[in-house]
């Protein structure tokens, strides 16, 4: 069979090469590379270039909240793929806004397989949080995890730490500071980090297993996103063969949630959306005050043909539930 799409490719990038914009740190552009990857086995002929790109969010060591929020991850990269010096962007989902839309004439063409959505615990000598005493220092800048902490942990303090996961944990074992962090599982993975976790967080807390302290995911925990410019019609045509439709499930329930509940970086919210074994798609939605001493929460179950119905239905529940006062309570 003639390869239509190979030969668009070739004819589309024939000048030069296929730019897939990043963030800088070990992180994105290993994530990026792993795109990279996908295209080069798909189309050999076509040369692709990294295209490291530094944000906002990157540039400044301060509290995002101060940096006005909104996109402080995506901003500059959205800039450049829209002016067309970069062909794709990749990202992390979990860093993409909610409350802002897309910039105009773009979309995400293709998710990734989904990599663990689950949260751990990092100590220098392998503790795990049910070892750490009264008063023990936890390093997290995420108002999620933290809210979370405080819910089922209050005794716990709490500390924002910034900058790239492997400087975190080298600031861990050298200053002293803070007992433990919490990070993302697939973000250690892909650093080859996993033998520094102590403890792999449940998502859900179940008194059984100790009660030990849940972490329900961030939105989009887990997924790399690829964007593209839609006019950009064999791009979007070749994300279409790497998008992983279960992922793309999630993703739009969660995300639907996350819109209709308007939240802004800075609001404690978690969501968790998966196929069950009996087919049906499942949306765990949580939203929390800063301590994490209020909260509402829903679990509801849909049609994994309209992940966005279900979406707006954990919305509403959340939004019943007083969602709204939660959230505008802990904007700045
Ligand atoms: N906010 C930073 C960020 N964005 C995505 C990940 C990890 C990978 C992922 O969950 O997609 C991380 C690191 C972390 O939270 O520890």
């Amino acid at each position: 069979m003639a390869d239509a799409l190979g030969a668009l490719l070739v004819e589309r990038f024939s000048g030069g090469s296929l730019r897939l914009g990043t963030r800088t740190s070990p992180m994105a552009m290993h994530q990026a590379q792993r795109v990279a990857d996908l295209i080069i086995g798909r189309a050999p002929a076509v040369k692709v270039e990294l295209i490291p790109i530094k944000t906002s969010a990157d540039l400044w060591p301060g509290d995002l909240s101060e940096l006005g929020g909104k996109g402080t991850f995506t901003k500059e990269i959205d800039r450049a793929l829209m002016a067309a010096q970069v062909d794709i962007a990749v990202h992390c989902m979990k860093d993409v806004p909610g409350d802002v839309p897309l910039p105009a004439g773009t979309a995400f063409g293709a998710y990734l397989p989904r990599d663990d959505v689950r949260d751990v615990v990092v100590t220098r000598d392998g503790s795990t949080l049910a070892d750490l005493p009264a008063g023990a220092l936890v390093g997290t800048s995420s108002v999620r995890r933290r809210a979370q902490l405080g819910l089922y942990r209050p005794d716990l303090r709490t500390e924002r730490i910034r900058g790239a996961v492997g400087s975190r944990v080298a600031k861990l074992d050298t200053d002293g500071r803070y007992d433990a962090l919490i990070l993302a599982c697939a973000g250690l993975a892909r650093l080859e980090m996993l033998d520094r976790v102590a403890e792999v967080l449940p998502i859900e807390f179940l008194p059984a297993d100790g009660g030990r302290v849940a972490m329900v995911p961030a939105v989009g925990a887990g997924i790399i996103g690829i964007q593209a410019r839609t006019a950009d019609v064999p791009v979007m045509q070749l994300l279409d063969e790497f998008n992983h439709q279960p992922t793309a499930r999630d993703m739009l329930a969660e995300r639907t949630m996350l819109h209709m509940l308007r939240g802004h970086c800075n609001s404690p919210i978690a969501g968790y959306a998966t196929t069950t074994p009996d087919g049906q798609l499942s949306l765990f939605g949580m939203v929390f005050n800063r301590d994490g001493s209020a909260w509402a929460r829903s679990l509801l179950w849909g049609d994994p043909g309209d992940p966005a119905t279900l979406g707006s239905r954990v919305a509403s529940d959340l939004l019943h539930q007083g969602a709204r006062y939660l959230i505008t309570a802990t904007r700045k």
